[in-house]
């Protein structure tokens, strides 16, 4: 059995060694421009669409949890990938541990004010500030998948009320579920603190804009996660400016690495990381993928490949 292996950043010898330490028997190479030798799998990130064009491949993995920019470059070289190769990406394989950390301590940290006392400090003022109450204080999480069930569990246990919003209910306890475009107003008039982790999709590009920031509860914070094309950034920061909003904490952005003249580095009350919310983890990824991979080749059937259609 052969893997081909590329990634623009990962250290292409190590996950081999420990891929074929995982797989007895397979051999695995890191793929170069002009590999055309026959391969069983590929293990891919943002991946050359030569690399996979014309292969018979058992199946592709993402190295990742977002499948957006193969399915992007699917859509521009259909030829890249035939529609009978199934594609699996990451899921959670210690991702959700990594989302619910940052979640939890960025919702704590709006919540006991530490934004405010920040800026108070910057002022060398000394001023106790009426505290927030939890019922004032509604999570309203956008994607309701791996990741998003992930969070949802760790903020329900400090407390926090808690909805999701996603394209099928959820019967999740403790957490109130909204479906569907017609619900998503219905979501957004309760929600203080905004969670997104949807998948980047034609449904989804923009979808955090001016008319959906308005929805939300007055003074709210806005928490992304999940991609930068799903949230318009000049309406983020108008409804910031415009005092709908009152903080904003960003992992991602419409343009990566964000460029140096972008008014999000200097505003204030935007929080930013740079897209580093959940990495990879080469031993669960490559549990995951090993044990995917032994599966398939006892030819048993696997869930939760990517929906091409769908687009997640
Ligand atoms: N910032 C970072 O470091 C990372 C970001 N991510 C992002 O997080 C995203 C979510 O990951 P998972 O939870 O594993 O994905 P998932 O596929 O398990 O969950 C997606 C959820 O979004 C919902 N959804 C999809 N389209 C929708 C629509 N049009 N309307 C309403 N709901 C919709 C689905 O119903 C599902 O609940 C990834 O696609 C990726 O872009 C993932 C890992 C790391
Ligand atoms: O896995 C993903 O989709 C990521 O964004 C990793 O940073």
């Amino acid at each position: 059995m052969d893997l081909i292996f590329y990634h623009p950043t990962f250290d292409a010898a190590w996950w081999i060694d420990a891929l074929e330490k995982a797989l007895p028997g397979a051999k695995v190479r890191e793929w170069r421009s002009g590999d055309n030798d026959p391969a069983d799998y590929a293990l891919v990130w943002h991946p050359p669409v030569e690399m996979l064009a014309g292969r018979k491949l058992r199946a592709v993995f993402a190295l990742g949890a977002g499948v957006d920019s193969i399915l992007s470059q699917l859509q521009a070289n259909p030829e890249m990938l035939d529609a009978s190769i199934p594609l699996f990406r990451l899921e959670d394989t210690g991702m959700g541990l990594q989302m619910q950390e940052y979640a939890v301590s960025q919702v704590l940290h709006w919540f006991r004010r530490f934004d405010d006392y920040q800026a108070l400090k910057n002022e060398r003022r000394w001023q106790p500030l009426a505290e927030y109450a939890r019922e004032d204080f509604t999570v309203g999480i956008m994607g309701a998948g791996v990741l998003g069930a992930k969070v949802a569990e760790s903020l329900l246990a400090w407390g926090f009320p808690l909805r999701c919003w996603s394209r099928s209910r959820k019967d999740w306890p403790g957490v109130r579920s909204f479906a569907g475009r017609e619900e998503l107003s219905a979501f957004l008039s309760q929600t203080r603190v905004l969670i997104n982790l949807l998948p980047n999709t034609p449904e989804t590009v923009g979808i955090i804009n001016g008319s959906l920031l308005a929805q939300l509860q007055d003074n709210a914070y806005v928490l992304n996660l999940a991609r930068g094309v799903h949230v318009n950034e000049e309406d983020l920061l108008a409804a910031l400016n415009g005092g709908k909003l009152k903080g904003a904490m960003l992992d991602v952005y419409s343009r990566e690495p964000l460029p140096a003249d972008s008014p999000l580095w200097q505003h204030p009350r935007v929080a930013m990381t740079p897209h580093i919310a959940a990495v990879t983890r080469p031993p669960e990824a490559i549990a995951y993928i090993s044990q995917t991979i032994a599966r398939l080749q006892r030819g048993e059937a696997v869930a939760g490949g990517v929906d091409r259609v769908r687009g997640y």
